[in-house]
């Protein structure tokens, strides 16, 4: 089948903050090959007036009732939605393409569906940078994958690692190391907040293998990650700063990593791995 004559895929996206409104938008202004066939909210009448602008409004739909309408879907929700969203695509061997990484790590029948029906459970690189670097590195071998993430305090705010500690970083006046671990430990205390260290171990070496420091930087304004890999073809390290979406927890640039991969999908030319 030649580009011009392959089907349309339909999409379905979950979630209509920072990120799922972006991506709702740039599929309604146009990506080749996919059409937006239906979105699903946790409040309508909240997002009224979002879908009321669209060219073309998509039936608003419960969860449950997506996979039915499309071929694939965008989560772009809170973290313990994950597997009702992605569950009913994989098992009809569709895909998934998911934003709450962290998830993953705690539904681990979700990758092993999407093996048995043909499925394909896709994360974007999403707020982080470098992951075609990190899986070109992880086909020969990698020693060692270590980030340092550094937030501006209302960044990290209501994390339950930082609820449970008991920690006050509301009041601090210097950067305060607030977390050294690996990648799995974080995806449990920081759920909204460290997706990009699960993306980079799911990349590379694995979630026990990641290590990973979490600074609160009240003089920050931006999130920036930091990230040294050491590799038996490459040593690289990698820098990202950041600018927060509506929600401050969230780059911008983390929903234009998800269009970049829509468009890839169709493009006659793809760059990148
Ligand atoms: N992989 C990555 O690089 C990154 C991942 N994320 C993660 O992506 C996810 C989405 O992030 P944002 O858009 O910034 O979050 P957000 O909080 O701005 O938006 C989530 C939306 O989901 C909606 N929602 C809640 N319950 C729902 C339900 N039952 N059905 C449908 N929608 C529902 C909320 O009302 C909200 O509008 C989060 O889990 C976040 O942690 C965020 C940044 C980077
Ligand atoms: O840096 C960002 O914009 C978001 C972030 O760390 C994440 O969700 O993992």
């Amino acid at each position: 089948m030649s580009r011009e004559t392959m089907s349309v895929a339909r999409v379905a996206v979950v979630g209509l903050g920072g990120i799922g409104q972006k991506v709702v938008e740039a599929l309604d202004q146009g990506i080749a090959g996919l059409t937006l066939a239906a979105i699903s909210v946790q409040n309508p009448d909240k997002h009224a007036a979002f879908l009321a602008e669209l060219g073309k409004t998509p039936p608003v739909l419960p969860i449950a009732d997506l996979e039915a309408v499309a071929d694939i879907v965008i989560e772009c929700a809170p973290a313990p939605l994950l597997p009702e969203i992605v569950r009913p695509f994989v098992t009809k061997g569709k895909t998934a393409i998911v934003l709450s990484v962290g998830a993953l790590l705690f539904n681990d029948d979700l990758v092993a569906l999407a093996k048995t029906h043909g499925g394909q459970i896709v994360v974007p690189t999403g707020a982080l940078i470098g992951l075609d670097a990190v899986t070109a590195a992880a086909e020969g071998k990698i020693h060692s994958v270590k980030m340092v993430t550094r937030k501006p305090v209302k960044g990290l705010a209501g994390a339950p690692y930082i609820v449970e500690n008991k920690i006050d970083i509301d009041s601090i006046t210097e950067p305060l190391k607030i977390f050294e671990g690996t990648a799995r430990e974080a995806a449990k205390g920081f759920p909204a907040n460290l997706n990009v260290a699960v993306a980079l171990s799911l990349a590379g070496v694995g979630p026990d293998a990641t290590t990973l420091q979490i600074w609160a930087d009240p003089a920050l304004t931006r999130n920036v990650h930091r990230v040294e890999v050491d590799a038996d073809s490459a040593r690289f390290s990698m820098q990202i700063e950041n600018i927060p979406s509506e929600n401050p927890k969230t780059g911008r640039i983390t929903a234009l990593s998800v269009i970049a991969l829509l468009r890839k999908r169709g493009a006659a030319l793809r760059v990148g791995t």
